[in-house]
């Protein structure tokens, strides 16, 4: 009988990238053959909070990492099917005890599979390693420690890619490729969404730390200039481009001749708020669904579809909300200010529920990272009990961070011939107004499709009796005693 050669495989997830990437490192160090194979699942693809805009984006990745391959004779393995069953056909043809990739702190569904996967794995006699993703850490019940074990991984040498010929070659693939129905990596050549690749991600990297970080905290609010002078690499780091430790390391490295310390300090800072973030739902993953002070389960809100129509389309008469709305849509992107205000609108003024919200966002921001999502949107939807409660002001915010209006004026053309003050709100305009610039409220322009004065008071009403609901502030022990940190460890120097 012939015996099968020996094969590693790396489960690529969201760590599309072979620079610092911890799954391919151990497996070269087996010093068996390496197989990099991502798999396209449908219970994924078909889920509610992936759009088609994030399957493009990682394909654009695999095409990336693909070219970087080419000099190894090498390429990804990618398929449509279910993990379990990918490896079952593999074993046709290798002998497989190793299987490695990142943890995953992901969807409820992502739990569910991976448990499936530990299970085939035991019965199938291949050890399974996962590594830390991020920093981010299994199984611990509370955050002492926390800060400085986080930082002490930030400050761990970078993992090179060194294959040395163990790679399956091309021609092996190809073979390999005849088993399964292939990925189909053709995505749309123009788009005004962020790209996927590790090129792409070192593009946006490299004129960040270059010049652009210098207007950080300037810009950081406003929809317009957050474009340039926010990094934009959410979405590199929440598909694993880049890993957070890359982009920690290089900012490190500019920091001694930099002049804007204060920016660059405010940038880092981000990165340990990812982690943060996504370290809370590895430790409550039921916030994918429910809020995470369970005082908020019995504020109940009913829907409406036409309210939550109008807030997806960017239809609520409402000039900033649309025009952030439009964008999102759009190019999958928006600033951090301007994703808080969206939601406070959708959950506050327009008193629907904050999961609703949640699904829609994800499938629309290109950076969907599920740790960082759900805590935000039910953080600005006022549900945690331990955050200051904010309800944004769409039309203030407009003045102070759209001042010119010239945000508004892009995404909603319809107002763009109007005077600033009438752009920021149409619905003040007088009939004789109305008639004089040429514009039909209703017509051209939806009226306000609520009271934005009577529905502000009724939500700060609602939720801050709730706040001192025992259940609520129970609770609010608990999550302080769970996951908080010290503040000050917050925020890095030097
Ligand atoms: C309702 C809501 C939902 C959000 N959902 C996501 C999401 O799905 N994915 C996501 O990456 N970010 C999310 N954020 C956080 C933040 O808005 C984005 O990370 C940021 O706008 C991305 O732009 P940037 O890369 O230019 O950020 P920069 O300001 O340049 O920050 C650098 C990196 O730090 C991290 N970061 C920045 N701000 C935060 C924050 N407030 N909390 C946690 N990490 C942060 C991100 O990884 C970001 O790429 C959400 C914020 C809100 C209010």
């Amino acid at each position: 009988m012939q015996t099968k050669e020996p094969l590693a495989i790396v489960w690529l997830k969201r760590d599309l990238r072979l620079q610092d990437n911890e799954a391919i490192f151990n497996a070269l160090n087996t010093g068996k053959k390496v197989l990099l194979l991502y798999v396209f699942e449908e219970f994924l693809i078909k889920d509610p909070h992936y759009d088609i805009r994030h399957w493009n984006f990682i394909k654009e990745s695999i095409i990336d990492l693909n070219k970087e391959l080419i000099q190894y004779n090498s390429k990804i393995l990618a398929v449509n099917s279910e993990v379990a069953a990918t490896i079952n056909q593999l074993m046709q043809h290798y002998h497989i005890q190793d299987l490695f990739s990142h943890q995953e702190t992901g969807l409820l569904c992502t739990y569910h599979r991976d448990q499936k996967i530990t299970r085939y794995c035991h019965n199938n006699l291949i050890n399974w390693t996962e590594n830390i993703w991020n920093g981010v850490l299994r199984g611990v019940q509370n955050r002492r420690g926390w800060v400085g074990q986080w930082t002490a991984y930030m400050e761990s040498p970078l993992i090179d890619f060194n294959p040395k010929n163990q790679l399956l070659t091309i021609k092996e693939i190809e073979h390999l490729e005849t088993l399964f129905t292939v990925t189909d990596l053709s995505t749309p050549i123009i788009t005004p969404i962020q790209k996927g690749g590790v090129t792409e991600a070192l593009k946006y990297q490299n004129t960040f730390f270059k010049e652009r970080y210098i207007n950080y905290t300037k810009g950081i609010s406003k929809p317009e200039l957050a474009q340039e002078s926010c990094s934009r690499l959410s979405p590199y780091l929440a598909w694993g481009n880049l890993s957070t430790r890359q982009v920690w390391h290089a900012a490190k490295n500019i920091r001694p001749l930099s002049k804007n310390k204060k920016d660059l300090d405010a940038f880092t800072s981000r990165l340990k708020w990812q982690a943060h973030f996504i370290q809370k739902f590895e430790m409550e993953h039921t916030m994918e669904d429910s809020s995470i002070n369970k005082g908020y389960h019995m504020l109940k809100k009913s829907i409406s579809v036409k309210y939550q129509k109008a807030w997806q389309t960017g239809q609520t008469g409402v000039p900033m909300i649309d025009a952030c709305m439009r964008c999102l849509n759009e190019t999958g992107y928006l600033n951090f200010r301007m994703r808080a205000m969206i939601v406070s609108f959708f959950t506050h003024l327009l008193w629907q529920p904050w999961q609703d919200c949640a699904v829609y966002l994800s499938k629309m921001f290109i950076d969907f990272e599920p740790g960082i999502h759900f805590a935000q949107v039910q953080m600005q939807a006022g549900e945690t009990g331990i955050n200051t409660l904010r309800i944004y002001n769409p039309v203030k915010n407009g003045y102070e961070f759209d001042t010119n209006a010239n945000f508004i004026r892009k995404w909603v053309p319809e107002l763009a011939h109007l005077q600033t003050k009438h752009i920021h709100e149409p619905y003040a305009m007088t009939p004789l107004e109305q008639n004089l610039f040429n514009i039909k409220l209703g017509v051209d322009y939806p009226e306000p499709i609520i009271d934005l004065k009577e529905n502000r008071k009724r939500a700060s009403k609602i939720l801050w009796e709730m706040k001192n609901d025992p259940l609520v502030m129970q609770e609010n022990d608990r999550i302080l005693a769970k996951h908080t940190l010290n503040k000050s460890t917050l925020n890095i120097a030097g």
